[in-house]
């Protein structure tokens, strides 16, 4: 999979030297768990490619607030279990993405520092809503019309990020 990294330069034009992953999260969402919406932060190059496999999830974007407004849950460890992930999509997204199964999301330059994303906790997705940029072409098969309600399955997400800085074991045995 590296190799495909790099052949793709998916990691490409960042502060990295070898211009792979040295970092994936796995997630599972079951049919209506989501995540609530937030800024991956700094602690990361700003470039994410996430593999989805099994079900499609319809993906979030939201302004980020300015400041002064409510917290922006930058750098927040998000959790796809909260009973408030709704609450925190009430603003309207901006534009959503549905992302398909098997296939593989890079998320970017802007919309990777002026975005948060998140995923509603619905089992079933509206396609008439949320501006989704990508509808026509996202489509599932066997499905053609783009006024469809897509019932949601176990999705499992992997997430891969550089971290640039990750705790020596050095200094863990100096702290002890
Ligand atoms: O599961 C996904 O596609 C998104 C996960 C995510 O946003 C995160 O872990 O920061
Ligand atoms: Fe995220």
């Amino acid at each position: 999979m590296f190799p495909r990294f790099q052949e793709s330069g998916v990691f490409d034009g960042l502060d990295a030297p070898h211009r792979v992953p040295n970092h994936c999260l796995v997630n599972e969402y079951l049919a209506g768990q989501g995540i609530m919406p937030h800024k991956d932060g700094p602690a990361y190059l700003p470039t994410v490619a996430t593999i989805s496999l099994s079900s499609h999830c319809l993906l979030e974007f939201y302004k980020v607030p300015e400041e002064g407004e409510k917290d922006s849950n930058e750098g927040e460890q998000p959790s796809n279990s909260s009973t408030t992930t709704n609450e925190k999509h009430s603003q309207e997204p901006v534009f959503s993405l549905l992302v398909q199964p098997r296939s593989l999301l890079v998320l970017k330059e802007d919309v990777y520092n002026k975005y948060m994303h998140g995923i509603r906790e619905v089992t079933l997705d509206d396609l008439r809503k949320s501006n989704i940029l990508n509808l026509n072409e996202a489509l599932p098969e066997g499905i053609n019309d783009t006024n469809a309600l897509l019932e949601r399955g176990t999705r499992i997400s992997l997430t891969f990020r550089i971290v640039q800085k990750t705790l020596s074991s050095k200094k863990i045995f100096l702290r002890k």
